[in-house]
């Protein structure tokens, strides 16, 4: 009997801590990294208080974890609901590696991205293009212009220009067609970030935190293009360079 008490204590446990782990890794990098953090002290202390048999403690920390789940619920209503739909809905799909129609397109493709990135930076054209993977992002399309052409240098160059009404914000593409232009993405939470980059950079590291995005920002001041993905950029990249990163990252995971 007791033996039986012993491992489902040591089942549940193992079960919480593989749950928290896969929390930990899901929202890591964003605002509900913290609450979660937070809610792990919560939960660490109401579970001594329930082993020492304190019932009025244990009591009003369930009282304040309940109103606090209840909080984080409403106040992280828009990320959890991204959270949901690019981990429930857009799956990798292993079949489909390229997502163009042949290798021969992705190339071509590349080809063009890297031209257009030489030119705005050779004319110091401030610029945000974000590539889609496996993640969804209509979410940040509706918050832009629908476009839908075949991406080309020259059309992403007039789009980024200051005289051009689209020029604020992002540029979304999918495969090898500008999908929307116009787009705000949230911004890079984490402070290091904060204090030593602009909007720019923070919304095109941002936009890789909360899904598998790629970003490619141009700066205004310095001309020097910039790759994110995963939370993380690589600054002042060569064009050589940024080409090789593209042929390996630009593919469905
Ligand atoms: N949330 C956002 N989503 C998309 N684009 C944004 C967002 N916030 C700002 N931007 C873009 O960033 C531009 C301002 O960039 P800012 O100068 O602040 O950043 P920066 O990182 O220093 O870039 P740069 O080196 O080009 O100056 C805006 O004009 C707008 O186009």
């Amino acid at each position: 009997m007791n033996l039986s008490v012993h491992w489902r204590w040591i089942i549940e446990l193992i079960l919480i801590l593989y749950l928290s782990f896969r929390l930990f890794s899901i929202t890591k990098g964003t605002s509900l990294y913290s609450v979660l953090k937070f809610l792990m002290v919560f939960f660490i202390i109401a579970g001594l208080a329930n082993f020492s048999g304190l019932k009025e403690l244990n009591f009003i920390w369930k009282v304040i974890l309940v109103a606090y789940i209840g909080g984080a619920f409403i106040v992280f209503q828009p990320e959890l609901r991204r959270l949901y739909v690019n981990r429930a809905y857009h799956r990798p799909d292993s079949t489909s590696r390229f997502f163009f129609h042949s290798e021969e397109d992705r190339t071509k493709f590349i080809d063009e991205i890297t031209i257009a990135c030489q030119t705005l930076s050779r004319k110091k054209v401030g610029a945000l293009v974000v590539l889609e993977r496996n993640n969804d992002l209509r979410d940040f399309l509706q918050t832009g212009i629908a476009i839908d052409a075949v991406f080309s240098s020259e059309l992403v160059y007039s789009i980024f220009l200051t005289e051009s009404p689209l020029h604020d914000g992002a540029v979304i593409v999918k495969e090898n067609r500008i999908i929307a232009a116009g787009c705000i993405l949230p911004l890079a939470e984490k402070t290091e970030v904060k204090k030593l980059v602009g909007t720019r950079h923070r919304a095109g590291i941002g936009i890789t935190e909360q899904t598998d995005a790629l970003s490619l920002v141009v700066s205004e001041t310095t001309g020097k293009v910039s790759i994110a993905v995963q939370g993380k950029m690589a600054w002042d990249v060569e064009t050589s360079t940024l080409k090789k990163m593209l042929r390996i990252l630009y593919r469905k995971l």
